[in-house]
């Protein structure tokens, strides 16, 4: 688990994070979702105590990453994958890091195989894709086999294979009871993967809620209607409340009533419907609302 009590951290003049509180409970994958320095990695970096807070604490199973014994074991952190001794070979890599913590030989076959990386384990990290680096990087985190994980873009550069490899891993990983704090701007694969959300926007935290709850709090759900007597049905739904957009070929979206009640609006009246979905919006949708007067760098519209 981990527990941050007001950290803050300015470089100079620049508030990179302010007052920043959350935990990371075991057995749930926590998603750490922001704009471009949004102070995500600066974040991370103080939790494992790469950054010093400039005021504020961070704490892993109740003490401080310095503190720890035997950090391997006790939690496992992909921040860059690119952070490897390039001429060492991936097995070699790991090899020396798992000596440096007594953890047994074999274990390094392990997170070979687990992570895919059999066939190029002998061959120098400075040489692989950023795809494997990124394998290379996951498989130094699962080593000391941690109670926690802090994994920084893991997909970055994965495949689609790979992409749902780290989905199923990360879902695995807290089923287990692990605690898993995973960032990523990919918002379709964060909607697969999180249970909860942190959400920061410049330096401060947005929102922590289960990731339902957000999607269900930011977004517009809304009714998507088709029927042959479409016209009619807009018609005897529409009021102050209810708005009714035609989609064409029978379509409509109505916000502003439930299914329920438009089925038992169109049954009174007697008029056939082909179909009657209640509809939510994306964790995008939700992303975008929540964070949109909050991104730093912003970009033009494309026409
Ligand atoms: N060492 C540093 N010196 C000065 N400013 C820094 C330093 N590290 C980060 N910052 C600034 O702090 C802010 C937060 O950066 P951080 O990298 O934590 O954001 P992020 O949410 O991880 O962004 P991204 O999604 O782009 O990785 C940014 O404005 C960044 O420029």
């Amino acid at each position: 688990m981990i527990v941050a009590e007001h950290l803050t951290k300015r470089f100079g003049q620049k508030q990179a994070v302010s007052d920043v509180s959350f935990t990371v409970a075991p057995g749930k994958v926590t998603g750490f979702l922001g704009p471009n320095g949004a102070g995500k990695s600066t974040t991370m970096r103080m939790i494992v105590g790469l950054d010093r807070p400039t005021s504020g604490s961070v704490s892993i199973d109740g003490r401080s990453y310095s503190s720890l014994r035997s950090p391997l074991t006790e939690v496992g952190v992909l921040l860059d994958a690119k952070a490897v001794h390039t001429g060492r070979s991936a097995v070699n890599h790991l090899r020396s890091m798992a000596a440096t913590h007594g953890i047994r030989r074999s274990r390094v076959d392990e997170v070979i195989e687990i992570t895919g990386l059999t066939s190029v384990a002998r061959k120098r990290a400075g040489g692989f894709s950023l795809g494997m680096g990124q394998r290379l990087g996951i498989a130094a985190a699962l080593l000391g086999d941690p109670h926690t994980l802090i994994l920084d873009e893991p997909v970055n550069g994965l495949d689609p294979e790979g992409v749902m490899w780290v989905r199923r891993f990360v879902r695995h990983a807290a089923s287990e009871g692990r605690a898993v704090l995973l960032s990523s701007h990919l918002m379709s694969e964060m909607a697969l993967t999180a249970d909860h959300l942190i959400i920061l926007g410049r330096g401060r935290v947005l929102a922590d809620a289960p990731l339902a709850d957000i999607v269900e709090q930011w977004t517009t759900k809304s009714v998507r209607v088709r029927s042959p007597r479409a016209r009619e049905i807009a018609e005897a739904a529409a009021s102050d409340t209810v708005s009714v957009t035609s989609r064409g070929n029978g379509y409509l979206d109505i916000n502003g009533a439930t299914a329920a009640e438009i089925g038992e609006l169109a049954a009174a009246r007697s008029l056939p419907l082909h179909e009657l979905t209640p509809t939510t919006g994306t964790l995008e949708d939700a992303y975008l609302k929540l964070t949109g007067d909050q991104v730093e760098y912003k970009t033009k519209e494309v026409r």
